[in-house]
């Protein structure tokens, strides 16, 4: 099956078996739903005047795909979700498709000419801490060798609740934060710009139909309950985090800004690339077991973009399968107490940091603490942690069999600070 509708090269991130939801806008029209096909952007509400959606039972095509987010498309679940896919992917390849006398112009855009926004209203944004060679090495550097790992660590997904509020769309630039860190263990705090803004590498689930509160999910719930997948950049100052997070955890040297890109890969694209998790010991206690394969081989990149150059340089390869708890996992702990999810909320995966050094996914780990200089390729430029104006770009790819299941990119600029006088 291959797309002959509009032209999808090998490379291209959008490939028939991806078909990722986003949220577009073109000059002349407002937000809506919108799928990525090569360098296409699809209008679902268009192709929903063509009646490309109207066998679908539960599904109000018109309306659903004209609003602004796509939390109500969420939670629509997995029966719609699928029925969606078939019928695009039916759309797209079969020429004698009753709708297909319809004009490319007419139902779809060029991506270079669209605006991408946030896709969903996120309701809240929790982020884990579920790689444990990043925990291994933040705990460290923060805490020593002897108290690296906590002893909860091997038997729950560690997290914190961050805020929904400073979720941005990738390309939004974001502002060096101002706070208060103690550079000088033997002086009082300062307050200043932070002097060491950083990125985290991160994935992060979209949720689909909620929970009620005090209703749990389980695993096999939580499994159906994912929409999908983005790329997230968890930016963190690191001088304001170590000074304040004892003992409550993460605070304002996280909420400045996170970063997202704007395409949703959903789950049932992600099948093919499934793999088993690492082996997780001690056994999780029953609830969060599981015998399925929830590891997913997706290929991740971390590159520079140095103030003042064009030139990308890389700083992390990674992968999700590294991942000790799974998406469903985090998911599903997340609500084993009754906590309510909605169509919407956003769940970080936490720092994805694999065995290798070329594998850590934030630059707290590549400069060990700011111990050493990390080398930009062959510029001779060096960086310990982000500089006012660098820009980060994450990507991921699934590499199929001819084929790519990617992600886009997730980009953000860090502007100099505030200026604050007191
Ligand atoms: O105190 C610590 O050990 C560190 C916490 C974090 O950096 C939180 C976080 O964002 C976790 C992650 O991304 O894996
Ligand atoms: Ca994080
Ligand atoms: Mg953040």
């Amino acid at each position: 099956m291959s797309c002959t509708f509009v032209p999808v090269s090998a490379t291209s991130d959008f490939s028939l078996q991806n078909l990722p939801f986003g949220i577009f806008s073109t000059a002349t029209s407002p937000a809506r739903v919108g799928v990525a096909i090569g360098t296409y952007v699809l209008d679902l509400s268009a192709l929903s005047r063509h009646g490309v959606f109207s066998h679908i039972s539960g599904l109000q095509a018109e309306t659903v795909f004209s609003q602004s987010t796509l939390n109500s498309y969420m939670a629509l679940g997995k029966p719609v979700w699928s029925a969606v896919r078939a019928a695009l992917q039916d759309f797209l390849s079969n020429d004698s498709h009753p709708a297909r006398t319809v004009a490319v112009s007419d139902v779809a855009v060029e991506q270079s000419s669209v605006t991408m926004h946030l896709p969903a209203k996120i309701g809240d944004y929790t982020d884990f801490y579920a790689s444990r060679e990043h925990a291994t090495n933040v705990g460290v550097m923060f805490r020593g060798k002897d108290n690296a790992l906590m002893p909860n660590w091997t038997h729950l997904p560690v997290g914190y609740h961050g805020r929904a509020s400073s979720v941005v769309v990738s390309g939004t630039p974001l502002r060096r934060p101002n706070g208060q860190r103690r550079p000088d263990a033997t002086k009082p705090p300062v307050f200043g710009p932070s002097v060491r803004v950083d990125y985290e590498l991160e994935m992060a689930l979209l949720v689909g139909p909620g929970n009620e509160l005090g209703e749990p999910l389980t695993m096999a719930q939580a499994g159906e309950r994912i929409f999908g997948v983005v790329l997230m950049n968890d930016w963190s100052a690191r001088d304001i985090q170590a000074w304040e997070y004892v003992p409550l955890g993460p605070f304002l040297g996280k909420n400045f800004g996170t970063t997202i890109s704007p395409w949703v890969v959903t789950m049932e694209a992600l099948e093919p690339f499934r793999v088993a998790q690492p082996a997780q010991d001690p056994e999780p206690l029953p609830y969060l077991r599981d015998s399925t394969n929830s590891g997913y081989d997706i290929q991740l990149k971390v590159d520079i973009k140095p103030s003042g150059s064009d030139e990308y340089y890389a700083l992390t390869n990674s992968n999700l399968k590294y991942m000790y708890w799974s998406l469903k996992q985090q998911l599903t702990h997340h609500a084993i107490n009754g906590c309510s999810m909605q169509p919407g909320d956003l769940l970080g995966t936490g720092t994805i940091s694999g065995p290798t050094e070329d594998s850590f996914g934030s630059m707290l780990e590549l400069s060990w603490s700011g111990k050493n200089d990390i080398k930009l390729g062959d510029s001779g430029l060096t960086r310990k942690f982000v500089e006012d104006n660098d820009e980060i770009r994450i990507t991921g790819v699934c590499q199929g069999d001819g084929f790519r299941v990617g992600f886009g990119e997730c980009v953000g600029q860090i502007l100099p600070a505030k200026q604050l006088d007191f």
